[in-house]
């Protein structure tokens, strides 16, 4: 009786968890994407709603879009729902791009990188006038680490990944492990050819300098840590309800 009850209980959680991701994602979708926009489109579960509404949308409403892919993943998005496909060469200016992330804290600052996309994900969303946020209500903290416990992810060429490693976890503490796939034997590889390390920081930090300094290390790529980009985050609630934030505001 109580394993039946815990399974109902995870059910109806990951119901919620999947509700609040699609209301996030549709209503950044109404309220940033027009006609004749160049969108970028991140990575992950809650984009998968972001771009079924931006779908919706292109047909219902006649519009014209040009969809420009931050992954493998993102890509075969945008060709299933029937979408035009670009790339930064020849749409090297995007009005909007939207993501999600794991974790936001008060100022926007994000992790991301979860799903191995950060540094395509990180390059569009430079490239954009707008980075909007979509996430669901675990993903909202006061503090980075409050709620994302896997850690800053970090691409870095893979004959690199034992130095850069050592260094991250000497210079700033914590530890810095490489990703292993789940279905395959070995690391994870990105879209880049690249491999990950999942940096899980031990203290607080400056996020800004932290993420300069990582950055300078040889054989770094991108850090998953989104500072001063996202304008807006769109965050599904249990109760159903959508709540924004900009970084300005101090909610939390
Ligand atoms: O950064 C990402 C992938 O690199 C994703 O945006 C992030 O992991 C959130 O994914 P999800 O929407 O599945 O929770």
């Amino acid at each position: 009786m109580q394993r039946a009850l815990s399974g109902a209980a995870r059910i109806g959680a990951r119901m919620a968890e999947e509700a609040a991701k699609r209301s996030a994602a549709r209503a950044a979708v109404e309220q940033h994407v027009r006609g004749g926009h160049v969108v970028g489109i991140g990575s992950g579960s809650t984009v998968v709603f972001a771009v079924e509404r931006l779908s919706e949308k292109v047909k219902s409403e006649n519009l014209k879009i040009i969809c420009v892919p931050t992954s493998f993943q993102a890509r075969q998005l945008i060709l299933e729902h029937g979408l035009t496909l670009s790339d930064l060469d020849r749409h090297p200016e995007l009005d909007v791009a939207i993501d999600g992330a794991d974790e936001v804290d008060s100022k926007l600052t994000c992790i991301k990188g979860g799903g191995g996309c950060l540094t395509q994900e990180k390059i569009v969303a430079s490239c954009a006038k707008r980075f909007i946020v979509v996430a669901d209500y675990r993903k909202r903290s006061s503090e980075l680490g409050q709620q994302w416990k896997k850690g800053v992810p970090i691409e870095v060429v893979p004959m690199a990944y034992v130095p850069v490693g050592r260094t991250i976890a000497a210079r700033f503490g914590g530890t810095a492990d490489l990703r292993m796939a789940v279905s395959k034997a070995g690391p994870v590889v990105t879209d880049n050819g690249n491999f990950i390390l999942d940096w899980k920081f031990d203290r607080k930090h400056d996020w800004q300098v932290v993420n300069t300094q990582i950055t300078l290390i040889p054989g770094v790529v991108e850090t998953g840590l989104f500072i001063g980009m996202a304008e807006k985050a769109y965050f599904g609630m249990q109760d159903g309800s959508v709540a924004t934030q900009e970084p300005g505001d101090q909610k939390n």
